[in-house]
Formats: C-alpha cells, sequence, structure tokens
C-alpha cells in the first residue's frame, strides 16, 4: 500500500481517529469490531457497524483521484492528467476538437486541471476543517431533519423493504413495486414523504444562506451541500444505506455487492438558472447510486442515461428520466448519465454513491485498474485493504452481510 501524504495532514489537526495497522499484520484481518448493527428481522443477519471502518478496516482512496477524471468544464472534457506534455499528447486533439485552438486556451485549460488537483490533494484537510467549523457554528433550522425517523419515509417504501427483508423474497416480486426504465436496471420507488424534503430543502437553504464554509458535492456540481460536512452521515445516510436501501439494492445488484454496500459519498445537487443549469455525462464513483427528487418547483432538467461506462458502443442509447417529487430513481453507478438543462426555478436532488468495498477493493470504477490504495478520512473512496489473504475472503465476507 503507498503511503501518502495526507496522513501527515490529517494528524497537524489532530483528528485522526485512528492508526492504520502494519501492511500484513493480523490487525487487518480482526472481525472483531463491537457490532451494534443493524440486524435483519428474520435471516438475524448482521450488518456491518455503523461507522468508519469495514469489518475492523479503515477505508480507504484510490491514488488515480490525483490524477485521472479531471473534469474540464470549459470543453465538457474528462482527463487524466500527469503533466503537460502528456496532457498535449492524449488529449490535445480533443480538445482542439472542442474549441481549445489557441495556445492561450489551451494555457487555461491547463491551469484550470492543476487548479482541480491541486484542490483535491487540499480536500481531505479542507474537509475536516469546514466539518469541524459547522459542528461548532451552524445554527440548525430544523434539528430534527438530521436523524432519520421512520415517519420521514413514505409508507409505500417502508413496504417495499418490508418486501425485501421477508423471508422469501425475490428479485420478480419486487419488481411488481418498482417502475423499471428499459434493460438499464434502472428503477424508481417512492422513498420520503413530501413534508420530510420540504423541511430538508428548507434546512438545505438555510444553510447555503449562512456564512458557513461550503465545500462542492463533487468535481462537476458547484451547488449544493456535502451532508458528511453538514452532520448527517451517521445519523441519517448510514441508518439509510444499511437498514433500509440495502435489502433493496442486495435484490437488485447482487453482482455489485448490492447486499454489502458498507460505505457511500452523500450529497445535494442545487440547479437553479443563474447556478449550475445541467450536469454534462459522467458515471458515477459508485457500484450503486440513489437519487432522490427534492424539489422546489422546476421545469425540464430531465436525467438521461446510457450505456455502462465498461460497455460503450458506437451509437449509444439513451432513455429521459423524469423527476418525481420525493420518488428516487437506483441505478448502477457505470451507467453513464447526465442532466439536461433546467428551464426555470430550482431543482434539488439528494445524491447517496453508495459503494461495496468487496467489489471495488478488485478494480477502481474511475481507473479500471488495481487500486493503488491510499489513506483517507472517513469514508474514503470505499475501499478497503484486500482481504485476499484472510481466510474469510471477500465473497464470503460479502454474504456474511
Ligand atoms: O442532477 C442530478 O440529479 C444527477 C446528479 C448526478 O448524477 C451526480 O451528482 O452524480
Ligand atoms: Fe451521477
Amino acid at each position: 500500500m503507498v503511503k501518502f501524504y495526507l496522513l501527515p495532514f490529517i494528524r497537524r489537526v489532530g483528528i485522526c481517529r485512528r492508526a492504520l495497522p502494519p501492511a500484513g499484520s493480523g490487525a487487518v484481518r480482526c472481525t472483531a469490531e463491537p457490532f451494534d448493527a443493524w440486524t435483519h428481522p428474520w435471516c438475524r443477519r448482521r450488518f456491518p457497524p455503523v461507522g468508519n471502518m469495514s469489518a475492523g478496516r479503515p477505508f480507504l482512496a484510490c491514488a488515480c483521484f490525483f490524477s485521472d477524471n479531471i473534469f474540464v468544464g470549459r470543453y465538457g472534457l474528462h482527463v487524466r492528467y500527469r503533466d503537460e506534455r502528456q496532457l498535449r499528447r492524449d488529449y490535445g486533439r480533443a480538445l482542439r476538437e472542442r474549441g481549445c485552438r489557441s495556445e492561450e486556451d489551451f494555457g487555461v485549460a491547463l491551469r484550470e486541471i492543476e487548479a482541480e488537483v491541486n484542490r483535491r490533494k487540499e480536500l481531505i484537510y479542507q474537509s475536516v476543517k469546514r466539518k469541524a467549523i459547522i459542528s461548532k457554528c451552524y445554527k440548525r433550522k430544523h434539528p430534527q431533519v438530521y436523524t432519520l425517523q421512520e415517519s420521514f419515509l413514505s409508507p409505500d417504501f417502508l413496504d417495499i423493504v418490508r418486501y425485501c427483508t421477508s423471508p422469501d423474497a425475490h428479485l420478480h416480486g419486487l419488481l411488481r413495486y418498482l417502475e423499471s426504465f428499459s434493460e438499464k436496471r434502472i428503477y424508481r420507488l417512492p422513498v420520503f414523504t413530501e413534508e420530510f424534503c420540504q423541511a430538508f430543502v428548507d434546512e438545505l437553504e438555510n444553510f447555503e444562506q449562512s456564512d458557513m464554509p461550503k465545500g462542492r458535492p463533487n468535481t462537476m456540481n458547484n451547488y449544493g451541500v456535502l451532508l458528511n460536512e453538514l452532520g448527517m452521515d451517521e445519523t441519517f445516510i448510514t441508518p439509510l444505506r444499511e437498514k433500509y436501501l440495502r435489502p433493496i439494492t442486495a435484490l437488485l445488484y447482487p453482482d455489485l455487492g448490492g447486499a454489502c454496500l458498507d460505505s457511500h459519498k452523500a450529497f445535494v445537487v442545487k440547479y437553479s438558472l443563474h447556478e449550475d443549469l445541467d450536469l454534462s455525462s459522467h458515471y458515477d464513483n459508485a457500484e450503486v447510486t440513489l437519487n432522490v427528487s427534492l424539489g422546489k418547483d422546476f421545469t425540464e432538467g430531465n436525467l438521461y442515461f446510457g450505456e455502462l461506462s465498461q460497455d460503450p458502443t458506437p451509437v449509444p442509447k439513451y432513455i429521459e428520466i423524469e423527476h418525481v417529487g420525493a420518488q428516487g430513481l437506483l441505478h448502477r453507478g457505470g451507467q453513464i448519465h447526465g442532466a439536461l438543462p433546467i428551464a426555470s426555478g430550482e431543482r434539488w436532488n439528494l445524491i447517496v454513491w453508495m459503494r461495496s468495498s468487496a467489489i471495488r477493493n478488485q478494480l477502481c470504477p474511475m481507473c479500471n485498474k488495481k487500486p493503488e490504495l491510499v489513506e483517507a478520512e472517513g469514508f474514503g473512496d470505499g475501499f478497503t485493504e484486500d482481504l485476499k489473504d484472510n481466510v474469510l475472503g471477500t465473497v464470503d465476507l460479502c454474504s456474511l452481510w
């Protein structure tokens, strides 16, 4: 495992809560984590503990985060960046075709890319700082929305979860409850109540209007809120994923680790006429994504979905899907997708990128290689040190959960 310079960073600000076990030490194998986990009502299987560890192992990131999938907004292009020469060689033509014609244009793009690489290198440190300030100084308007309660969830969603956790649940039975879109394994389901969505968006607007420090949700969305920085991970998103979503994804996406989605990155994206209007085509750093429409009032802004990133076709077939308030879409993270421009109003959507360490430890979905692991904070990018030498093995571990 590559030891990266992020750990000194983290230690310096005094927030490091763990030490990585020395490579190859028995500690990696430790699964004796106190399981205050969710227990499946019928099979009594226990799910991994809430928190930022997976079976006793800290979450990690892949080093490709600092060089791959860098989005050059002005040309709508994702690039891999090592140095200027490599950029000219690998992307000179694609950039020219997109309007980057002069040396001056190229210089501007290069500076944009370098700024993004530097932003990524500073990201953990900045995010930890923001989170600490928000937790100390931000005055919540609707404190109740920070802790998931069953009353926030649509009764139809609870029926679906009940079905999925019943002893004889199977995929075809579940599909009767969901709206399916083509063969792309995209499904619509009710998630929240309208009242919850309104209170949640009102809270997010209150935060947005405050003078608290704010990070960008991801490399492509400029507006919205990172929910871990707001303090919603442990009390809201983790129980939502573990107790409610995972029984559903276990049936829908068993091949993607749907039964063992053990971490996430959750954020809210916001589109309005004077901010972001749309979202370019991309795939998510996730095995499975949940996208819930929270409101407010808007027109247009549909999502579109193409092929899987690993199966590009010469003429990709896109389907367009409308947002339905308080309802969510589940899709594979690797499914190429984007959002069309809104024509009026404001659109807020909750996005949960759910990750399975058992799957991504084999292949990083962002660089398509065996991940080069680097230390990270919180859930990192959902990787863990490989258990391939462990007697449990990753597949067994997955089915244990
Ligand atoms: O705009 C949306 O609703 C989709 C956002 C999205 O795909 C993402 O942030 O990964
Ligand atoms: Fe996405």
